[in-house]
C-alpha cells in the first residue's frame, strides 16, 4: 500500500504544570490513506482541536510523531505547509481587512502565482464575490465560514484540515460546501480530515470515523463497520454509546489496535 499521507504515532498533549495538568491528547495513532476524508469525532473537550492544532504544527506535541506528505512535521514541517491548509472557527481573519484584503494577503503568503486571480477565482467557486469589498468584520457567522473555507482552498492543498467546517451555516449552505469538498477531493485526490459534531455530515463525508472521548481514540472504523459494531442506524446513536461508554457488544478497545486505520 502506498504511503500514508498523515501518520500519527503515539501522539500526546499534556497542558498546565506538575500540580494540575490536563492531558489533551493520550497517546493517539492513525494513518490516512491519500483521498480518503477522515472525521474526528468526540464530545465537547475530547481532543479534537488539540490533534488538528498539533498537525498543523500550531502546537507543539509533549510527545510522538507526526508524519505528512511523508515528512516529519516537526522537524521539516516548513516543506510540507504550503501543500496544506486549514480553517477553524477558533482563528479569525483580520477583522478590518476586507474579504480580497485578506485573500490576497493569505495568496502572498503561501506564494500562489497569479495570486490576484486565484482570488477571483475562488471566491466565484465559493460564491463570496459579492464580500470582497467588505471587511471580514461585518460578514454573518456563516459568511465568514464561507471566507475562511476560500482561504483554506487558495493554494489548492493535498492535505485539507477542517475544524467544524460547517459549523453556523444555514442547511443549504452546509449541504452546498459539503459537496464542494466532496467534488475536491475527487478532483485532486486530496486527503481531508474534519472534526465535527454534525454526524450527518460525517456518515454522508467520511470513509473513515476516529472516535474520541477524553484524549483518546476509543473506537474508529468506516461508517459502515460502526454501525454494524454498535448495532446502531445512525452515527449519531453510535456517537451517544461512546460518549456514554457503552461498549459495542464484544468488540475491543480501539485504543488497543491503535495505527490499524490504514497499515
Ligand atoms: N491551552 C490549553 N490549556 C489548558 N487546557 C487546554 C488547552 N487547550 C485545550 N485544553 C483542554 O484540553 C482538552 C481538549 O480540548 P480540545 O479543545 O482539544 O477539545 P475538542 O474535542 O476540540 O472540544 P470541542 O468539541 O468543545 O471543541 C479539554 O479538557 C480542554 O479544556
Amino acid at each position: 500500500m502506498s504511503q500514508p499521507v498523515i501518520k500519527v504515532d503515539h501522539l500526546t498533549k499534556r497542558f498546565g504544570d506538575a500540580a494540575s495538568p490536563v492531558t489533551a491528547v493520550n497517546d493517539i495513532s492513525f494513518a490516512v490513506p491519500a483521498g480518503t476524508v477522515v472525521g474526528l469525532l468526540g464530545g465537547n473537550g475530547a481532543g479534537k482541536t488539540t490533534t488538528i492544532s498539533m498537525l498543523l504544527g500550531l502546537l507543539l506535541p509533549t510527545s510522538g510523531a507526526i508524519r505528512m506528505l511523508g515528512e516529519d512535521m516537526l522537524r521539516h514541517r516548513h516543506r510540507v505547509l504550503t501543500r496544506m491548509n486549514f480553517s477553524s472557527p477558533y482563528v479569525d481573519l483580520p477583522h478590518r481587512l476586507t474579504v480580497a484584503e485578506n485573500l490576497t494577503v493569505y495568496g502572498h503568503l503561501y506564494g500562489i502565482p497569479g495570486v490576484r486571480r486565484r482570488v477571483a477565482e475562488i471566491a466565484e467557486a465559493l460564491d463570496v464575490t459579492r464580500f470582497l469589498k467588505k471587511p471580514v468584520g461585518q460578514l454573518s457567522a456563516g459568511q465568514k465560514t464561507r471566507v475562511a473555507l476560500a482561504k483554506a482552498l487558495l493554494n489548492k492543498p493535498e492535505v485539507l484540515l477542517l475544524d467544524e467546517p460547517t459549523a453556523s451555516l444555514d442547511p443549504d449552505t452546509a449541504d452546498w460546501i459539503r459537496t464542494y469538498l466532496e467534488t475536491y477531493r475527487d478532483r485532486t485526490g486530496a486527503t481531508i480530515l474534519l472534526a465535527s459534531h454534525n454526524m450527518l455530515e460525517v456518515e454522508r463525508l467520511c470513509g473513515l470515523v476516529l472516535m474520541m472521548r477524553g484524549g483518546v481514540i476509543v473506537d474508529r472504523g468506516t461508517p459502515a463497520d460502526l454501525l454494524e459494531r454498535y448495532g446502531r442506524d445512525t452515527l449519531e446513536d453510535v456517537f451517544l454509546d461512546i460518549a456514554r461508554d457503552r461498549r459495542s457488544g464484544g468488540a475491543e478497545p480501539a485504543a488497543d489496535r491503535v495505527g490499524d486505520a490504514a497499515e
